[in-house]
């Protein structure tokens, strides 16, 4: 695989890096990465690359752009609102590098597609969301041989890795079983920065770089942390590779992919509506809840910041730690026992834990508000804000 002279004059600055050459930028050339996500660090990850020069990216997401992905997405646009996350990424591409091939899979990663879309190419690199995801990623990379280079980013801090690269670790060596539900977090719940995406993202490309010129020093049996709030890098050494691993172990149990939603705990009617671990009795609609006129608290759970973006009429602010920490204001907690209570938040996730705990640990008889204050949007008053 020759360069031309217009790939020479594309890539001289590169080129002429002593780790790259004329061979480094033709391996470059040679190579197909799949992207898995064409979010916040899809995003930085596929310009990277295509401006590198791989010859051929794949991008898989099923997802379309929404106003809340664009100060992080930065490859989407205003105009593209709606419209498929791959196919913006792809015209960014063909506008920026017309010399790169992209495959584009606009469909859910699942365990029925996820071996016949990743055989096809050399790397992978997970920029999804999602704890089932990444286990899928895993098996499947695991099963087809692939080197898989994660990355995930949260409010202010991010992390990063390589699994699954000559004989080190994969992620289910460092994580055999999925954290509870409820216990995580992501952007929409936690929020983010989009420079911490963009930080993050730009370490995966060094790193598929790296794998794709056979660097000494790839980040495998390690993990990058970073705290964009201190603007500090630390690197852990993660354990060795299992032996006694499920799926890259000497005898691994996990053949064959799974039902990975099953496996993190989602039940199937959880993967729209979020939670769902609370009686009938604990939850009113959110109409039930305009329509009740008698003396009641209203209890929104959210943070404090987004208190401040928008509330309900009366709403007590208690953010959901606090309140599992029971740092409830004495006078607050003796009023809760004698009212009505009801518990709100964004999209009702939160408000059902906090139910949970107001009915066991505390004996406040409390309702959750179906569908939190997404739903208040939806049904009661379109001019309410939604984020
Ligand atoms: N199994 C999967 N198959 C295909 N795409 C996936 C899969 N899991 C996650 N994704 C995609 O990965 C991307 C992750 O992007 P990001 O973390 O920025 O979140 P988002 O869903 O775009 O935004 P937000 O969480 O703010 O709504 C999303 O576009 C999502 O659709």
């Amino acid at each position: 695989m020759e360069l031309t002279n217009r790939e020479i004059a594309r890539y001289s600055r590169q080129i002429i890096l002593p780790g790259i050459g004329v061979k480094g930028q033709k391996r470059l050339k040679a190579s197909s990465v799949l992207i898995v996500g064409a979010g916040g660090l899809g995003c930085p990850v596929s310009s990277n690359l295509a401006g590198a020069g791989i010859g051929t990216l794949g991008i898989i997401d099923y997802d379309n752009i929404e106003i809340t992905n664009l100060h992080r997405q930065l490859l989407h646009s205003e105009s593209s609102i709606g419209k498929s996350k791959v196919e913006s990424i792809k015209n960014f591409i063909a506008n920026l590098n017309s010399d790169v091939k992209v495959q584009t899979h606009q469909v859910l990663l699942n365990s029925k597609n996820a071996l016949e879309i990743i055989t096809k190419y050399d790397l992978v690199v997970d920029a999804s969301d999602n704890v089932a995801t990444r286990y899928l990623l895993n098996d499947a990379c695991v099963l087809e041989n692939k080197t898989l280079i994660s990355g995930s980013a949260l409010q202010m801090e991010g992390q990063m890795t390589v699994y699954n690269y000559k004989n080190g670790p994969c992620y289910r060596c460092i994580f055999p079983k999925p954290p509870p539900p409820e216990t995580v977090q992501n952007c929409g719940d936690g929020g983010v920065l989009g420079a911490i995406t963009g930080v993050i993202g730009s370490l995966q490309s060094m790193e598929v770089i790296k794998v794709i010129l056979d660097h000494d020093d790839v980040l495998a049996g390690k993990l990058l942390l970073y705290d964009g709030a201190s603007c500090s890098f630390r690197t852990i050494k993660l354990r060795n590779k299992r032996q006694d691993c499920d799926v890259c172990g000497v005898t691994p149990n996990i053949t064959k992919l799974i039902d990975y939603e099953q496996f993190c705990g989602m039940a199937a009617s959880d993967k729209d509506s979020g939670l769902n671990i609370l009686e009938s009795n604990e939850r009113v609609t959110v109409e039930d809840y305009r329509n009740y006129n008698k003396d009641h608290l209203l209890i929104d759970v959210r943070s404090a910041n987004e208190f401040e973006i928008c509330k309900l009429n009366n709403a007590i602010n208690i953010p959901i730690k606090r309140l599992l920490a029971d740092k409830i204001d004495n006078d607050l907690k003796e009023e809760m026992k004698e009212k009505s209570v009801f518990v709100v938040c964004r999209r009702g996730n939160d408000s059902q834990l906090a139910v949970r705990h107001l009915n066991e640990k505390l004996g406040i008889r409390s309702k959750d508000l179906i569908g939190g204050l997404h739903s208040w949007t939806h049904t009661i008053d379109k001019d309410f804000p939604i984020y």
